[in-house]
């Protein structure tokens, strides 16, 4: 038997229902309208060519991309609609003003939508002002923050809905928060190749950093599985929303670590109805910097070359480089340089004479300027500062002359002789080690484009005016020190650093919080995806922080010892079959190196289509099993984890702790582990 308030609900659901479907016979009247006029138009437009002079053809254009627009407008809301059919909302407050006697009810949904006739809101939007209430209180005295003021009053009741396909699965009245059991209901789906978007479930703590609008620059350090990545594109969505006359989807970046990590993360926006965001890799990035100059190793080759090779003098490249105070002896050498590398000279010509002390005092001038400008400036204003003995101006060719003088005072014209220089005069040459012809190591790739940026200054990338960069860990100093030049928008940073892939060269959040004295910092420690089975052994492996697992339970992790090699290897066909065999969508066998992932990858040869290899080159993320690397899974999530080869001589050093921590941590609902021989001691 149904309650009242259950049959109310259902009453109010197919009255939403019935609006929404008339809206939407609407839309799609209006979207085939749209269509037969663009068709008459361009009809028109072509029949017509010859006799139309260039002002009426260019009118007919400018009609035609104008329906274009419209339509497109119209399509948009359309998929608004189609998707508010599905699932029209998945909360309710009932919150009244101190000023009203009767409390309204206000839905909350994916999308807002109102009433064309009465111009009622029968949905709001989950990032609209009233519905923070959803998310930051419980029933009681509530406040939220409208454009015309702080508005309070009382939360009366509080409900949350399931609904789809449009039928109402269930219905929790609810004093909390966010009920728990809707929550758990969501953690224990099976996972998906593409992130899901979190706005029904979305955590107070969550809340705060999504709807944060005062800091400039915003630091979330957040446990394994705490949704930072999640909180941080949702933000993105409701920036976008709060600020839509100023900002748009094509004014935001994101840093993101790897192609498929873009290609997991890339339908969270979309489904909040919003455009997909521009996504690059600081390798990208640093490419277009050096084009013509150098190639250089990429980051997951230098991974890959620490875990595969006992390397002090590599190790001690890329530590040195990770510091901060390299950044600051690299800044010195820019001050060391600006007086020593410009050898100032007279010039002597045949009209006028300059004396070196000119030129050094012009120079001096114009020292906060890159080099290469510096250098242009002085000798355009020394130039046409000149006089010849009878009063004349220089000609051209006298001009150009004092160019190539002053020019070739300085005495490098090229970033890479200048960074050589830097290891010189830090008297340890020893430190800068070239890995072919022109090819340069990881750890050098930044800091040579950082001292480039002295010599040449660059281009900033003005056009964007929020930068979002993940895996905030992964980053030394002097990569931060150059983002900062090429963004000096707002920036939200977030990351995790106990999930560094290179021990070596990671930032803790102590070092970022210092390279960005101003930014405000949130720390999660809740953390949602995995079981606590699960999160309770990965907290053995790295202990120490502060994560919190969340209730939800599951089958422990298991560990299977095996007698050889040839018998491990067999463990993971069985662990394989029985995961095809399984209502879950995803396993990821997660090794350490790229050479164990091709051999578990022969091992699975006739499961042939059901198995994946996920490597620097793929772009997209899979259903079934996936065989990958631990620095490559680093980001994404799957249903059961399998993590081969753990044995003493594998994992050893503190780099394998961290990436046996990641690939466990990965794990949404079930983890298994295999070695031979002795065990690593990282395991609990
Ligand atoms: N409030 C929430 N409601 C429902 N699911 C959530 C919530 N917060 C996080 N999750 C889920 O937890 C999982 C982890 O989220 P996400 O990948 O954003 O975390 P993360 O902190 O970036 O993880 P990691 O650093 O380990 O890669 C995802 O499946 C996400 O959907």
């Amino acid at each position: 038997m149904l309650n009242e308030r259950e049959t109310e609900e259902r009453e109010y659901l197919a009255h939403v229902q019935k609006k929404l479907q008339r809206t939407l016979a609407e839309l799609e009247g209006k979207v085939s309208d749209s269509y037969q006029d663009i068709i008459e138009a361009k009809k028109y437009l072509w029949v017509n060519m010859a006799q139309l002079d260039a002002a009426e053809r260019a009118a007919n254009r400018v009609d035609i991309s104008l329906s274009i627009d419209a339509g497109e407008k119209t399509v948009a809301r359309l998929q608004k609609i189609r998707k508010l059919l599905g699932s029209p909302y998945f909360g309710r407050v009932d919150f009244r003003t101190m000023r009203q006697p009767d409390a309204g009810a206000y839905y909350i949904g994916i999308h807002s939508f109102v009433e064309e006739e009465s111009q009622h809101h029968l949905i709001y939007d989950w990032r609209s002002p009233v519905a923070s209430l959803f998310y930051d209180y419980e029933t009681g005295p509530a406040s939220y923050f409208a454009p015309m003021g702080n508005v309070d009053g009382e939360i009366t009741a509080k409900r949350q809905y399931k609904i789809k396909d449009g039928a109402l699965e269930y219905m929790i009245e609810s004093s909390m928060n966010i009920h728990d059991d809707v929550l758990q209901k969501e953690l224990s789906s099976t996972s998906d190749e593409k992130m899901k978007n979190i706005v029904a479930t979305i955590q107070q703590e969550q809340n705060a950093i999504i709807r944060n609008e005062t800091s400039n620059e915003l630091i979330i350090q957040g446990a394994a599985g705490s949704g930072k990545t999640s909180v941080a594109l949702h933000r993105v969505a409701y920036l976008l929303y709060r600020y839509k006359e100023t900002l748009s989807s094509s004014d935001i970046l994101i840093i993101s670590p790897n192609k498929v990590f873009s290609d997991y993360i890339s339908n969270v926006l979309p489904e909040l109805g919003e455009e997909k965001i521009m996504e690059v890799g600081m390798e990208e990035l640093a490419e277009k910097e050096l084009a013509g100059m150098c190639r250089f190793q990429t980051f997951y080759e230098q991974v890959e070359e620490l875990l595969n090779r006992d390397d002090p003098g590599s190790v001690e490249r890329i530590r040195f480089k990770a510091s901060r105070e390299f950044v600051r002896q690299l800044e010195a050498f820019m001050g060391y340089a600006d007086k020593h590398f410009f050898e100032p000279a007279d010039i002597l010509m045949d009209r006028v004479q300059l004396s070196a002390q000119q030129v050094w005092s012009v120079y001096e001038r114009n020292m906060q300027l890159p080099v290469k400008h510096r250098l242009e400036k002085t000798a355009l204003l020394l130039a046409s500062g000149a006089r010849t003995d009878d009063g004349e101006r220089l000609t051209k060719s006298e001009t150009n002359k004092i160019k190539t003088a002053v020019k070739k005072m300085y005495k490098y014209q090229q970033p890479l002789g200048l960074y050589k220089a830097f290891y010189a005069h830090a008297n340890q040459p020893e430190l800068f080690k070239m890995k072919g012809k022109s090819l340069i190591e990881y750890a050098d790739v930044f800091p040579l484009i950082y001292l480039k940026m002295y010599l040449e200054g660059s281009a900033p990338y003005d056009r964007v005016k929020h930068l979002l960069v993940d895996e905030m860990q992964d980053y030394t100093p002097v990569q931060y020190a150059v983002l900062s030049r090429w963004f000096s928008c707002k920036k939200t940073i977030l990351g995790d650093s106990k999930q560094s892939v290179n021990a070596y060269s990671s930032s803790t959040l102590q070092t970022i919080k210092a390279i960005f004295p101003q930014a405000d910092t949130i720390e999660l420690s809740k953390s949602y995806r995995s079981t606590l089975e699960i999160m309770e052994f990965a907290k053995e492996i790295q202990p120490g922080g502060t994560i919190i697992p969340i209730d939800r339970h599951g089958e422990p992790p298991r560990i299977h010892t095996c007698d050889s090699h040839e018998h491990e290897l067999d463990a993971l066909r069985k662990l394989s079959e029985g995961f095809l065999q399984s209502g879950y969508h995803t396993m990821g066998i997660i090794c350490k190196t790229r050479a164990q992932a091709r051999q578990v990858l022969d091992a699975l040869n006739h499961l042939q289509g059901n198995v994946h290899l996920l490597d620097f080159e793929s772009e997209q993320f899979h259903e079934g099993i996936t065989v990958t690397c631990s620095h490559m899974a680093k980001g994404l999530e799957f249903d059961q984890v399998v993590i081969p080869f753990v044995d003493a001589a594998c994992y050893r050093s503190e780099m394998d702790r961290s990436l046996l921590y990641i690939a466990c941590t990965r794990a949404m609902h079930a983890l298994a582990i295999t070695y031979t021989g002795q065990r690593s001691p990282w395991l609990p």
